[in-house]
């Protein structure tokens, strides 16, 4: 089977063309090929494949390193709208992708003939508790809700990007513990679905510091949903502005909440190696 490993800020992919491979028990193979010591090493496997509606252009699937399929991942599909456009399965620069999260839209930017970054149409975040989905709550934005770890009070804000995202304010994201109380909260009986959980430090109303723990990977470097989810989660906390360079562990990614209710996140995607999987 050939790959191609990809990467956005760190938050690396291994993507293969379904037009050409044929795949079976792909929550298998994204175990044994996202495995960093016995696989090729990622924090997903992603499939491009035809769309089966008639308004896509794509379809992208993707798996977590556990095995699992979340809904979107948002630096995957800049990734993916790369890599359909180099390797000429499209001329189009702006892309339809369907997506468990509905149709998302990367567009390419170019400088000169290279694909410079990608700016991706991420739809509209959903903020309802049953959208998140969060337990013990009815509300149309979960904003400020108090969440018990071990006995200490959270105050968290949740946002849907199509995954859950669920985020923490703290006053320094270099020392916050992240590998610890990621975890609980990714695995709290108030999330159902499980949850991304991301710990924000506001820097000024443009610029918040990011760390995350994704569900079903752990630490990344980067996570695009979780930067859309955090600048959300700012604005509705009345921390920033509605456009917010965020930076994250792997690098920055431009996120504004545009007043058409989209969220827009730009950034970048690069190709790392093609390869053989021969297993
Ligand atoms: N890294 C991603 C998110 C990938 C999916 C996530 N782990 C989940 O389970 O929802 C991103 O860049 O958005």
């Amino acid at each position: 089977m050939n790959f191609t490993k990809m990467h956005g800020l760190g938050n690396d992919f291994v993507l293969v063309n379904g037009f050409e491979e044929d795949i079976n028990d792909l929550n298998e193979l994204a175990q044994q090929i996202c495995d960093r010591h016995f696989g090729v090493g990622a924090d997903g496997l992603v499939l491009i494949l035809p769309s089966e509606i008639e308004e896509a252009d794509f379809r992208m699937r993707i798996f977590n390193p556990d095995g699992s399929e979340p809904e979107m991942c948002g630096n995957a599909i800049r990734c993916f709208g790369k890599y359909v456009y180099e390797n000429s399965l499209t001329d189009k620069n702006k892309i339809k992708v369907e997506t468990l999260a509905g149709i998302i839209i990367p567009e390419l930017i170019f400088e000169g003939d290279e694909v410079e970054a990608v700016k991706v149409d991420m739809g509209e975040p959903r903020l309802h508790s049953d959208d998140i989905p969060i337990t013990g709550v009815d509300k149309d934005k979960v904003v400020k809700e108090k969440l018990d770890i071990d006995g200490e009070e959270y105050e968290i804000t949740t946002v849907s990007m199509g995954n859950p995202h669920c985020m923490v304010f703290v006053d320094d994201a270099d020392e916050f513990p992240v590998a610890e109380i990621g975890p609980k909260i990714e695995e709290h009986p108030r999330f159902p679905a499980k949850t991304n959980v991301e710990f924000i430090e506001v820097v000024n109303s443009a610029e918040i510091k990011m760390r995350v723990w994704e569900r079903g990977a752990g630490v990344t470097l980067a996570c695009g949903t979780g930067a859309c989810g955090s600048t959300v989660a700012s604005i509705l906390n009345e921390l920033t502005d509605n456009k917010v360079e965020v930076h994250l562990l792997g690098g920055d990614l431009t996120i504004e909440w545009a007043k058409n209710n989209h969220v827009y996140m730009t950034g970048p995607a690069e190709e790392v190696f093609i390869g053989e999987w021969r297993k």
